[in-house]
């Protein structure tokens, strides 16, 4: 066995011959709080880099993205979607039955969850989330001038998502937490992953406790994931761990969504002017702000045997950055990928990945979405910028701190 020089829980690997090597940290602050230099960074110096400070390749060209990410035999997720390797070091919860395994694992569980979220299921939802969104939006445009991070964009799902889970009893600010937590600790062992991981010792039990049957309601999702189980889809054990993915992916990535949708309208009025004229617009208004902010910005993935990326030799056991985020921005497949459009329809984006893990609660995102926006359109002339709104740096999440923000009404 080659000596083992561990990184960040992984083997360190020595480049391949010739590959483009870039000493910056993916992962600092700066860099998580305004990406895009480091994005145009990463795309200009080739289709992969060996990046030392952690020992990886990272990938920031949309092609050489999309096929690693489409390529789960060659780059699994069963060794972690972050930077331990789990063949190496010990993941710091139970790893994800559904995100963290891969075929036949994955096959099963991801057939159950794929029930339990379809676009059919999801349409059952659609009155709630649009008698939710009108309440919320009413308040709001009758308050005028609103932060929009706590007052919308975590209200909106903290509001509808443990109904659509079926959760009896809820602690909304742990679900908004446990999110951080989960997402915070796909990066490295940084001061935002200690931080996270020191509120999760606290959280982490309540969130199990919150999966268990008899918590949950006859009427919801989770109670679906508990009778395929009773019906042999899952072990019966397996059953809480698929609801602790729901509850672990079901808030931060929509709280996310829909405050960088408000920013993105905040930011180019003449596309809010656009949507309110045209509402049959919002769908591909979604897809345009995933594309253009890449909620979830960074997914790793290990190479779980020898074999190559853009010619490249890459060794068993290399951690892999995808890093979504540059690839949704990447000229050369955008165009004018600096601009936000809302009629671009961006087909092929990777804001919520490709291949057997792509999104599985992607429905559910785009109803939340479209039930806020749609709100706003009719209720709201005019979004602006009220005060600074500072990025919220997290190691694999690209959202807003604050959103202060001013609303019209129409
Ligand atoms: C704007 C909102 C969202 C974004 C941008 C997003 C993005 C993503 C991405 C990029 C992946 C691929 C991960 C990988 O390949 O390793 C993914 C997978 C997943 N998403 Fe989402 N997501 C969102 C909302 C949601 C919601 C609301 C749910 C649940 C209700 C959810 C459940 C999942 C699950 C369970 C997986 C793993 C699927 C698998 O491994 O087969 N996501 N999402
Ligand atoms: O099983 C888990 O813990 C888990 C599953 C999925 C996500 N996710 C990421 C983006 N959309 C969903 C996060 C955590």
């Amino acid at each position: 066995m080659r000596d083992m020089e561990l990184i960040e829980g992984h083997r360190a690997i020595t480049p391949p011959e010739g590959m483009p090597v870039w000493d910056v940290d993916p992962f600092d602050t700066a860099i998580l709080s305004d990406p895009e230099p480091y994005y145009a960074g990463l795309r200009a110096r080739g289709p992969v880099v060996y990046i030392p400070r952690w020992s990886v390749l990272a990938l920031g060209q949309y092609e050489t993205t999309k096929a690693v990410f489409s390529d789960h035999e060659n780059f699994v997720s069963s060794r972690g979607v972050g930077l331990n390797d789990f063949h190496v070091g010990d993941p710091w919860r139970p790893p994800s039955i559904i995100l963290e395994v891969d075929p036949p694992d994955h096959t099963r569980t991801r057939r159950v969850m794929s029930r339990a979220l379809s676009p059919k299921v999801v349409r059952t939802m659609a009155g709630m989330f649009a008698e939710a969104a009108e309440e919320l939006v009413d308040e709001l445009v009758a308050r005028g001038r609103i932060e929009a991070v706590e007052d919308l964009a975590e209200r909106f799902p903290i509001t509808v998502f443990p109904r659509v889970v079926g959760m009896r009893d809820v602690d909304q600010r742990i679900l908004v937490d446990y999110g951080a937590c989960v997402f915070n600790s796909m990066g490295p062992d940084n001061a935002l992953r200690r931080a996270a991981t020191a509120r999760n010792k606290e959280i982490a039990p309540w969130i199990m406790a919150a999966c268990a049957r008899e918590r949950l309601t006859e009427d919801g999702i989770g109670a679906m994931i508990y009778a395929d189980a009773d019906a042999g889809e899952i072990g019966q054990d397996e059953a809480p761990l698929l609801v602790r993915s729901l509850l672990s992916a079901g808030v931060d990535t929509t709280v996310t969504g829909i405050g960088n949708a408000l920013y993105c309208f905040a930011a180019n009025p003449g596309e809010w002017d656009r949507l309110r004229a045209e509402p049959k617009l919002v769908r591909p208004a979604i897809e345009e702000v995933l594309r253009y902010t890449s909620p979830v910005h960074t997914f790793g993935r290990t190479a779980g045997r020898d074999c190559e990326i853009a010619g490249y030799p890459v060794e068993e056991g290399t951690k892999i950055l995808c890093v979504l985020g540059a690839a949704n921005l990447d000229p050369d497949k955008w165009g004018d990928a600096d601009t936000f459009r809302i009629d671009r329809r961006p087909v092929g984006h990777m804001g919520f990945g490709a291949g057997i893990h792509g999104c599985v609660g992607q429905n559910i995102a785009r109803g939340e979405m479209e039930a806020v926006l749609t709100a706003l359109a009719r209720k709201v002339a005019r979004i602006e910028f009220d005060g600074d709104a500072p990025w919220r740096p997290n190691n694999a999440i690209h959202a807003l701190d604050k959103l202060p923000l001013k609303l019209t009404p129409a």
